[in-house]
């Protein structure tokens, strides 16, 4: 048992006695982080003094213009190819890796630390409920990796009393390959230079650079039905609700109103926000027929966030197509990329896209900025809308679209996420001015009224 003197210890003791109670087991549980054995600048252990508690492979990262970026490894192993993407939230990296959004990409964390309060299986911190109310099976696709810098914590200890499991492990489980290590911060600039990259990553000696380099310059994310992989098999019911400290807004409850919501990858906090409006929620699959929809007589359909490129899914923009006008619609992500094509408008594939937990968004209405979750490629090019639609929200970074309403057909839209809580909660709280899920509300109250 190791001595606990450092700082790191004394803080990291006072937790854990917080939680157990056991002067014992908080020595033992930070032996590992309060050790004095020399590690060289590679993480390595030095050689004699202590054998190392986790184990580590080389890995490659071989990007599309041809650069290599050596790296350790840690969860999966094997070879993957994906669109690497940069995500510069601080915290949250468990949901951004339960996101179905990101289904063919590998997500490069620009936070250094990742991993640090493990994973916690309570499922109302997941995006994806491990025990899922109906089966949800994933494609080879849905394999993302991780990227990150300085992860040394993932594998043998955590700060957290709800970590039930390190990182590394659950992406070994789950067979997703993370790697760190690496110069995140240099991947990022060139992303940023040069738009989003495929890569390839391989902890596979024997595949050689050349090969690697081929297999990224040959696979292409754009054009590729991603949601076909993510999306339920069969309907299902959808009741449960956000917990009691996310009943911030009072508005727009009360009434119970029928939603069908499309999954092309949803995310269950938007069901979750959607029942605690008061809504009853009947899921179904992304080829569902509109037909079948209509006949079911729903109060409001809710076009759901999903992975890959929208121009590659045009049985889903017929679908919304035959939809919109009959009665309200609310389109999240994908669904607002879907909302805009099926409106007559194109999308782009932007440069690197915007992935983070704090984009600031103008609600062009009420004038009033959000600071908003994002997780997108592509984007409404608001010029090819026909009249009558109006752009509602502005991203203030760039300019770009960030929301649609065209009240003439009940129809409303938002690039981002207002179910998503990467710390504000602005786009789901409006004071004065309906927002997100109670907007929607709004529009179906309406639309009864009139009837
Ligand atoms: N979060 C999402 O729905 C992502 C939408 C789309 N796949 C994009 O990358 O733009």
């Amino acid at each position: 048992m190791m001595a606990a003197t450092s700082m790191d210890c004394s803080i990291g003791s006072q937790l854990f006695t917080t939680r157990f109670g056991s002067k014992s087991s908080q020595v033992r549980a930070f032996s590992v982080r309060c050790s004095s054995v020399p590690f060289s600048a590679d993480g390595a252990a030095a050689v004699g003094l202590v054998e190392r508690p986790w184990k580590v492979a080389d890995a490659r990262l071989v990007l599309e213009d041809g650069s290599i970026w050596r790296a350790k490894s840690f969860g999966a192993s094997g070879t993957q190819v994906g669109e690497v993407v940069f995500n510069t939230s601080l915290t949250g990296y468990q949901e951004i890796l339960t996101d179905p959004s990101y289904a063919g990409q590998f997500v490069l964390m620009t936070n250094p630390h990742i991993g640090n309060t493990g994973v916690n299986f309570a499922p109302s911190d997941l995006m994806l409920p491990l025990v899922d109310v109906a089966p949800r099976t994933y494609d080879i696709s849905f394999l993302i990796c991780f990227v990150c810098r300085l992860s040394t914590m993932i594998f043998a200890s955590t700060s957290n009393w709800r970590c039930t499991e390190t990182l590394g492990d659950y992406l070994a489980e789950r067979n997703i390959m993370g790697i760190y290590d690496v110069d995140t911060r240099a991947i990022t600039r060139r992303l940023r230079q040069d738009g989003s990259l495929i890569g390839v990553l391989s902890t596979e000696e024997t595949k050689t650079d050349k090969e690697l380099l081929e297999m990224s310059r040959t696979w292409d994310i754009v054009g590729v039905d991603l949601i076909s992989g993510v999306s339920c098999k069969v309907p299902y019911v959808w009741v449960d609700k956000t917990e009691s400290e996310w009943e911030f807004n009072a508005k727009g409850r009360g009434e119970a109103f029928h939603v069908i919501a499309y999954d092309f990858g949803i995310k269950h906090n938007i069901l979750r926000r959607l029942a605690s409006y008061g809504c009853k929620i009947t899921v179904v699959p992304s080829t569902w027929p509109a037909s079948e929809i209509l006949k079911m007589k729903p109060d409001g359909v809710i076009f759901s966030n999903g992975p890959g490129d929208p121009s590659a899914v045009p049985y889903a923009v017929e679908t919304v197509k035959e939809i919109i006008g009959k009665v309200p619609v609310f389109g999240i992500c994908m669904g607002h990329q879907l909302l805009g094509q099926a409106l007559g408008g194109t999308t782009f594939k932007m440069k690197f896209g915007h992935h983070g937990g704090n984009h600031p968004v103008r609600n062009l209405r009420s004038g009033r900025v959000e600071i908003s979750a994002q997780n997108h490629n592509y984007a409404v090019d608001p010029a090819s809308l026909p009249k009558g639609v109006q752009v509602t929200h502005v991203n203030l970074n760039d300019g770009s679209c960030a929301g649609l309403a065209f009240p003439e057909r009940k129809l409303m839209s938002l690039q981002y996420h207002p179910e998503a809580s990467p710390g504000p909660h602005d786009s789901d709280i409006g004071n004065d001015t309906l927002l997100a899920f109670a907007e929607f509300v709004q529009l179906m109250i309406q639309e009864k009224e009139k009837a």
